[in-house]
């Protein structure tokens, strides 16, 4: 017989901290952290357990005994449900706060790493409306809340255009309005979808893989112009069309409308032909005088505004003085590689999405950069001995992995090649700490710099300065 779990209460618990994975902390009578997922540091409150580990708890607050001062009201009617900004009802100097905790604590117990003093946090200035791509999921299988359940009008438990809910992979909550990104971008998403239901095209349903209407991306750029990627599931030439007439016709300001058919398992695009429906393949974005082309496929910074900040730092690190080869790896579109270009003698970049460095080159031409090279190909694979004999060994390495870090093929070779400065940009300080532990017998940390990419979220970028702590004949 399968025991039955034992869920425990704690009464008047203290919550203390805030940190991973947007999680807050309280503790348990037996000194043993409790994560919790509605509460504010500076919230007491009885706590129901969820699960029960060895070391730690994790619960929900059940009841509120007194509400923390740090608290603010959250702007969108969502939050609680959605689960997309989870900070929302922190104010934003205290997310900032333990942001900047978080990178200490990480770079210390992960990387156990002497650190300078970290820099405080630079904030964004757009605390709501700050992103420039989001990317909406289609299902007929609605999640309804409470309120929705509860509301004397008659909601269907049908399609839904919106965001899936934490832990339940087939269920999309419908969002009415989403505070991340500027119109149109609710305009477009709520007219998509009002369409597609009046129009009897039906939307996706994971259980038994079956729906014309997969996903739906818009992406804004500072230039004005607007990428929007309708994902279809099922192959119907007539329907796509219908719908893709009709948000061409009613937003003429989008300057790029495509589409991709991808009948397979999961919704990535990446391994699928991307199809031009209207205007453009790609949008443009600027930054310093430099333009940047980017089509569907390519990385661009979620925050544009903050990215110009990060890039900054990245730069200030870097200190070049016009002499150095300099190394971008996984370089996206080649955004940080030509917005240093100019400081230094040569910039070579690398990135695994041919697309990405397909733009890398048109942009660099167009920004008449002569002095960077791109290259595509599997970072552990290509960036390898006979890569650093044909393109030179790197006085400076500037790399921005993805949230999982470098792979140890990638640390031994920067260990091997052991460029003088490495400037090392991370969304997840505690994958940067894991690396820069293998990078500490060569390597000191010299500069710590915070930046906040992603309001309401838990998430932080963080900038670190490394310098080689040895000459390389000293080494030898
Ligand atoms: C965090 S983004 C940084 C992009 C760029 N530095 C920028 O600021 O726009 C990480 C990039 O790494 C690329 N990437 C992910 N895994 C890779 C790999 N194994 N090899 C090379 N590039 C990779 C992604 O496609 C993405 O463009």
């Amino acid at each position: 017989m399968r025991k039955k779990k034992r869920r425990q209460v704690f009464e008047n618990v203290e919550v203390i901290d805030a940190g991973a994975k947007g999680k807050t902390v309280g503790k348990a009578p037996d000194g043993r952290v409790i994560f919790l997922t509605n509460t504010v540091p500076g919230d007491v409150v009885d706590v129901q357990t969820t699960k029960k580990r060895k070391a730690y708890f994790e619960g929900v607050a059940t009841h509120f005994h007194s509400l923390s001062q740090k608290r603010v009201e959250p702007e969108c009617q969502h939050f609680g449900v959605c689960g997309g900004c989870k900070w929302q009802d922190m104010g934003y100097e205290h997310q900032l706060f333990y942001k900047q905790k978080e990178v200490e604590n990480n770079l210390r117990r992960i990387g156990h790493l002497e650190l300078p003093e970290i820099s405080p946090i630079i904030g964004s200035e757009k605390q709501y409306f700050y992103r420039n791509k989001m990317e909406f999921s289609f299902s007929d299988s609605r999640w309804l809340t409470l309120d929705e359940i509860r509301s004397s009008e008659e909601i269907t438990d049908k399609d839904a255009l919106g965001f899936h809910i934490p832990g339940m992979w087939d269920k999309i909550l419908d969002i009415k309005k989403c505070h991340l990104q500027e119109d149109p971008s609710n305009a477009i998403r709520l007219e998509t979808r009002n369409f597609a239901i009046n129009n009897e095209l039906s939307f996706f349903n994971p259980r038994h893989q079956r729906g014309l209407l997969r996903t739906l991306m818009i992406r804004t750029a500072s230039t004005g112009e607007i990428m929007v990627l309708v994902q279809f599931f099922e192959d119907d030439a007539t329907k796509r069309d219908l719908l893709l007439n009709h948000i061409r016709d009613t937003f003429p300001e989008i300057t790029s409308l495509l589409y991709v058919v991808n009948s397979k398992g999961n919704d990535t695009i990446y391994d699928q032909e991307v199809v031009c429906h209207g205007g453009r393949d790609h949008i443009f974005e600027e930054m310093e005088g430099l333009r940047f082309k980017i089509t569907a496929k390519s990385f661009y910074q979620t925050n544009s505004d903050q990215a110009y900040t990060l890039y900054k730092v990245a730069r200030d690190f870097a200190e070049l003085n016009g002499d150095e080869l300099v190394y971008d790896l996984y370089t996206g579109t080649g955004t940080i590689a030509q917005f240093v270009a100019k400081n230094a003698k040569k910039v070579v970049g690398i990135e695994s999405v041919p697309e990405a460095i397909a733009d890398a080159k048109a942009n660099a031409k167009n920004n008449g950069i002569t002095n960077a090279e791109f290259f595509v190909g599997d970072m552990k694979n290509i960036f390898n001995a006979d890569f650093i004999q044909a393109n030179g060994r790197p006085d400076v390495l500037i790399t921005d992995p993805p949230r999982e870090g470098m792979h140890k093929n990638v640390v031994r070779q920067i260990l091997d090649i052991a460029p003088k400065k490495v400037v090392y940009m991370s969304c997840n300080s505690a994958t940067q700490a894991r690396d820069l532990e293998l990078m500490k017998a060569l390597y000191s940390v010299t500069k710590v710099q915070p930046v906040d990419m992603f309001p309401q979220t838990h998430h932080v970028e963080n900038v670190v300065l490394l310098e080689r702590k040895t000459s390389l004949n000293a080494q030898a």
